[in-house]
């Protein structure tokens, strides 16, 4: 790599015409004005998160790799923060929609125990029922 610039955020949110274009994703800032045109997705939204964190709004697509490496390449520096600047977004990079682990082998025991539960009194409705019918008719 080569030097890498501290830019505030101040200085980020100058640039926010197609021809002078920077954006933050993820604390690094880009310099997006030569890519704005041919961008897949249109300039329109890049000049909307012009001079801002685009984090979010560059994870929510689900960019690929190849879009990454772009980006990569249009690193000019580091964002410097400051007391007062907007605080960054939480969406993280890559995120894989996870599975809730042990919480299913735990509900089916309980729904187990539940149904023994239930054929357990059924049997003794039954049973019950069998033996007063029984009695009923060996009394009569
Ligand atoms: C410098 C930053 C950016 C780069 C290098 C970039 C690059 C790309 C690339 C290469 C694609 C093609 C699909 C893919 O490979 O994922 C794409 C699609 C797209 N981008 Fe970006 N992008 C950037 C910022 C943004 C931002 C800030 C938005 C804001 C919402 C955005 C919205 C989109 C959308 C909606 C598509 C889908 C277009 C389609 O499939 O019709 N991009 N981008």
């Amino acid at each position: 790599m080569s030097e890498t610039k501290e830019l505030t955020y101040a200085e980020v949110s100058e640039h926010t015409s197609k021809k002078d274009l920077y954006l933050v994703v993820h604390d690094k800032v880009y310099n997006c004005s030569s890519f704005v045109d041919e961008h897949p997705g249109g300039e329109e939204v890049m000049i909307d998160v012009g001079g801002q964190d685009a984090s979010e709004a560059f994870e929510d697509v689900g960019h690929s790799d190849e879009a990454r490496e772009i980006l990569n390449g249009l690193l000019i520096g580091n964002l410097k923060r400051e007391a007062g600047d907007p605080s960054p977004s939480s969406s993280a990079p890559n995120s894989t929609p996870g599975k809730p682990q042990s919480a299913s082998s735990a509900a089916g025991l309980g729904i187990g125990v539940y149904a023994l539960v239930l054929v357990g009194a059924a049997l003794a409705f039954v049973a019950y029922q069998y033996l007063g019918s029984s009695n009923g008719q060996k009394s009569s």
